[in-house]
């Protein structure tokens, strides 16, 4: 059992639809502090279209959604405070590995950048791809890209971190590493809510 027992959020009476398609019907869910949560089921289920009504990315005029954190005194503060990772990295090609962390940092106007660069620098050595940030991530393989988009926002320390299949271009020895990177940040209190279909992903 978690020491953190308090949440960071609750949603209450979801409902979602696509026109005549109903996604999500009276879907009632919470986030507490330093736990994680799975998402799973078929196919077109709508996992994917709960991870972004989660994050802000699908806007509800309606959704009941509560916050219990100081940090998340409206929509934008809690966006500010979280991180999404959805299932492709969303990474400019053409840049190298330090350009897009560098622009990922100026677009959430990190305020201590030296910190911020600090931080992905030792998440890039712990992953193994610190020798390819000055390289065009246009050459990167697609689990480096992947490294690198969850290095570019685990770096901004969100409370909560929203994965979409984070792991699935991830191989054996990085997941090892990155599930040690994960148990630190949820034994800080922090919380994780992940999407995946393997049913050996145990995240921690
Ligand atoms: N932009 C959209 N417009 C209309 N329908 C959509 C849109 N995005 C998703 N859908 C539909 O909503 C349903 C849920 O999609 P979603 O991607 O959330 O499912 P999922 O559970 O994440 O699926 P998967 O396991 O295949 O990733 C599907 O029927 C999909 O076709």
């Amino acid at each position: 059992m978690s020491q953190f027992k308090n949440p960071f959020l609750r949603v209450d009476n979801l409902y979602f639809n696509y026109e005549e398609n109903i996604i999500l019907d009276n879907l009632n869910l919470t986030v507490n502090r330093g736990e994680v949560l799975w998402i799973k089921g078929s196919n077109g289920v709508g996992k994917s279209t709960l991870l972004k009504i989660l994050t802000g990315v699908i806007k509800i005029e309606s959704l009941q959604m509560k916050f219990y954190d100081e940090q998340f005194k409206s929509m934008n503060d809690y966006k500010k405070s979280i991180a999404y990772i959805p299932d492709y990295p969303m990474l400019y090609d053409f840049l190298n590995g330090y350009d897009n962390l560098k622009l990922i940092m100026n677009l959430w106007k990190i305020s201590n950048k030296t910190k911020y660069i600090d931080l992905a620098n030792h998440l890039a050595n712990e992953l193994q791809i610190k020798d390819y940030l000055s390289q065009q991530v246009g050459n990167y393989s697609l689990g480096m890209k992947h490294k690198l988009f969850f290095i570019a926002m685990f770096a901004r320390e969100p409370k909560i971190l929203f994965m979409d299949e984070p792991f699935s271009a991830w191989d054996n020895k990085s997941y090892g590493i990155a599930l040690e990177i994960l148990q630190r940040y949820k034994e800080k209190g922090n919380s994780i809510v992940y999407i995946s279909h393997l049913e050996n992903i145990k995240m921690i």
